[in-house]
């Protein structure tokens, strides 16, 4: 029998980028933003931007390109929100998502959402995909009073190991999935086991410190983590 890489008992779900698309409606709206300044939004700035609470990527923004004399990163906010409002409820689920969410409930395994994103944001995209989250023991946001800092601060992660029934949850025990690299620093941060699935675009640099890298969640196979097995028929 193969060796198992950590006995983990608990799974965390980052969420933008790794259970739903909505990385793309980002970096949609700050290419569009950046235009008006004639420069051009890069994946080298994405990869500091994405998994952050929102008032720390607009920070990350408005001073690495540049712009902050003309845009502060309240405003900078308030202006790509009328864009977000609309595309973020249109967001699909990423592929593997769903069916690897399943079979974890369906097979006992307490599982949890641990995002940057704050409530109003979560409400939007989540709207069409309300059954998929209601498997969420717990999710744990951006804004909530217990995450002082966003990723890559463990804050979040420790808050949703805690919430677990039986709680706080030895990190060793769980496993967390991120797509960006403040995610995989706040989960190693928080002592926990970390599998990566970044966006092609990302910089492989940032797949050093992840624990495992797959190019998505078609690819993860529960058996190494000593996680009940799939079904092979399961689609
Ligand atoms: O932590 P996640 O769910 O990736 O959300 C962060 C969000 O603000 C987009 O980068
Ligand atoms: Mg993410």
């Amino acid at each position: 029998m193969a060796t198992v890489k950590a006995p983990i008992t608990h799974v965390i779900f980052d969420m933008d980028g790794l259970l739903i698309d909505t990385e793309k409606f980002y970096t949609e709206v700050q290419e569009i933003i950046l235009a008006r300044y004639n420069k051009t939004f890069d994946w080298s700035l994405k990869a500091k931007m994405m998994g952050k609470k929102a008032i720390e990527a607009a920070r990350v923004f408005v001073e690495d390109t540049g712009i902050s004399d003309s845009l502060s990163a309240e405003d900078f906010l308030v202006e790509r929100e009328d864009m977000l409002r609309t595309m973020f409820p249109t967001c699909e689920v990423m592929p593997g998502a769903r069916r690897l969410i399943q079979h974890l409930h369906a097979t006992g395994v307490p599982i949890c959402v641990a995002t940057g994103s704050h409530r109003r944001h979560f409400d939007l995209k989540t709207q069409r995909h309300g059954d998929l989250f209601s498997l969420m023991h717990h999710v744990v946001l951006g804004d909530d009073p217990e995450v002082k800092q966003g990723k890559p601060s463990p804050d979040v992660f420790l808050a949703a190991a805690k919430r677990f029934e039986g709680g706080p949850i030895d990190p060793s025990k769980i496993l967390v999935f991120e797509d960006a690299p403040s995610g995989v620093q706040a989960a190693k941060n928080a002592g926990m086991s970390v599998v990566m699935v970044p966006d092609p675009r990302l910089d492989s640099s940032y797949h050093k410190i992840a624990d495992q890298v797959l190019s998505s969640l078609l690819d993860f196979n529960p058996s190494e983590w000593g996680l009940p097995p799939l079904e092979k028929e399961a689609s």
